[in-house]
């Protein structure tokens, strides 16, 4: 069909008023200058600026020198770091529609992550999968898993009774078996458990790789279509080692739970209520499969623990004080339950600080902007990496005086009630707040007062001289302390026998 005159006039207008626009637009932006930031390289910009080591330490020490809000950029890829909760809330809360997308992190699929809920870009998927969890997991729902939290717990508290030495092993298997029991109706091995190990090694591999400075292919995509001969391309052998082990991750303990299911022998868990609500679909199947993996995301418990271990082996005043609070309320005859926490301001106190002292996930998980947006003058623009300094914000000497030394009194008033601070930031911000922070919180806070009710810490002595402890962490999104070693005893014999009768 032929235009007519008038039709082409139309057309051309049209051409004209949408150049106009997108002048406008480009010229704005270009007026708008980006946040402060590292001076880049020549081609490299940022490039060796990304720190490998302890990444969240580097970006606190840029806030001195660039303020809240820091850019950087390496070969294309554009990072923003934010530096203070209100830049945080500004942005992912109060802006929520703008700052709730995950950046495209070629690792991610790279490894094969793309299951993972908290890791998905914000779309239909990630709202159907998250609607889905926040059913199993929001605050209500977290309170059926509570029988077995205690439960799990008792167990470690024997286990460490009978093999103090291996504390550590003890609590990461402690959460990991919550896990599998909760989501899975599974009941681990005490040792060398396939699944639990699978998917300890899956993540390790996964979370050691998602910083920009974490993996090379992060800043330069196109090298993942490099096979895994070519020099700087031996991230690939790791992730078929990964994409392997979260296939079996994904696959067996979901077989698991469905072979049970027919035989009628399975323990309801978040699994099998999936299974019995939806449709019998390959693409449910495969779905169920993603969200039971994505509960590993759990396993981030574990650190906090760590954590706990270490600030209760270096803290001996803050041991007997918190030991003293529960003794008042428990008598010496019960372990302190659910029920105790609001009468235990101080080990409160000691759950808040063991969360904001080491932030399990200091950087946060990093969020995107679908869209330019100008934030106190500077633009920040679509795409961006953005990444929420969550140790600068718990570090931040405004507010929390002394922030490198553990003192719980510092979320107490003057009378020893606790103060309104809290917000534990380690959990993230906005419409991707974590999901499982209900069940965490409970696995976390009752493992403190029932450790601290039984036993005694002190440091391990080897030729009459305590072991020292280095308190170094680990460099992954999910950061651990390194391990260390220290001596725990029960406090007394009527202590030891409450332990041996917990169940
Ligand atoms: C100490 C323990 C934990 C810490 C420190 C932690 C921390 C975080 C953080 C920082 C985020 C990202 C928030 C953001 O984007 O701003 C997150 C997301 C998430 N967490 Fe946790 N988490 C913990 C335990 C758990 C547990 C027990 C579960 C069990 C289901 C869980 C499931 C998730 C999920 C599914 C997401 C993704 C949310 C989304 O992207 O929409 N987390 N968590």
């Amino acid at each position: 069909m032929a235009f007519s005159t008038l039709q082409y006039v139309y057309v051309t207008l049209a051409i004209f008023a949408a150049g106009c626009v997108l002048s406008k637009i480009r010229a704005h932006r270009s007026l708008t200058p980006f946040p402060p930031g590292p001076p880049p390289r020549f081609l490299i910009g940022n490039l060796l600026d990304f720190p490998v080591k302890q990444p969240w330490i580097t970006y606190t020490n840029w806030r001195k020198q660039y303020g809240d809000i820091v850019y950087a950029k390496a070969l294309g890829q554009r990072v923003i770091v934010l530096n203070s909760t209100k830049a945080v809330r500004d942005l992912f809360e109060k802006r929520s529609h703008i700052y709730s997308d995950r950046p495209l992190i070629a690792m991610r699929d790279i490894l094969g992550w793309k299951f993972v809920v908290g890791l998905m870009h914000y779309d239909d998927e990630w709202r159907k999968n998250r609607r889905i969890l926040h059913q199993k997991y929001k605050q209500d729902a977290a309170l059926a898993y509570r029988p077995v939290q205690l439960s799990k717990i008792s167990e470690l508290l024997k286990a460490i009774l009978r093999d103090p030495e291996n504390f550590e092993h003890h609590y990461k298997y402690m959460t990991a078996s919550i896990i599998m029991a909760t989501v899975y109706g599974y009941e681990s091995a005490p040792k060398d458990d396939t699944f639990i190990d699978n998917g300890d090694k899956a993540i390790t591999i996964m979370t050691n790789s998602m910083f920009p400075g974490a993996s090379l292919v992060n800043s330069v995509p196109f090298l993942k279509y490099l096979p895994s001969w070519v020099p700087g391309s031996q991230f690939q052998r790791r992730a078929e080692e990964c994409r392997k082990l979260t296939r079996e991750m994904l696959d067996l303990p979901f077989e698991f739970v469905k072979r049970n299911m027919q035989k009628g022998t399975a323990i309801p868990s978040v699994i099998s209520s999936l299974i019995q609500e939806s449709e019998d679909t390959a693409e449910n199947e495969e779905m169920i499969k993603g969200l039971g993996a994505t509960s590993y995301s759990g396993t981030s418990v574990a650190c906090a623990l760590g954590t706990f271990f270490l600030a209760a082996t270096t803290h001996p005043d803050v041991c007997k004080r918190a030991q003293a609070e529960i003794d008042s309320v428990t008598g010496l005859r019960r372990l302190p339950d659910y029920e105790d926490r609001t009468s235990l301001p101080f080990v409160e106190a000691i759950y808040r600080e063991v969360m904001r002292w080491r932030p399990a996930m200091p950087m946060g998980v990093a969020h995107t902007a679908t869209q330019d947006d100008v934030y106190e003058g500077y633009l920040i623009p679509k795409g961006a990496t953005i990444m929420s300094n969550i140790w600068a914000m718990a570090h931040d000497p405004t507010k929390y005086s002394e922030p490198d030394i553990f003192k719980p009194e510092r979320f107490l008033t003057p009378k020893g009630t606790l103060n309104d601070d809290n917000t534990i930031l380690t959990f993230g911000f906005g419409r991707r707040i974590c999901i499982g922070r209900h069940a965490a919180e409970s696995t976390i806070w009752a493992t403190i007062a029932r450790v601290l009710a039984v036993f005694d810490f002190s440091y391990a002595v080897e030729n009459g001289d305590p072991v020292p402890i280095s308190g170094e962490y680990t460099d992954a999104l999910i950061s651990h302390v390194i391990p260390f070693r220290c001596k725990i005893q029960p406090r007394s014999e009527i202590l030891r026998q409450l332990i041996e009768e917990a169940n």
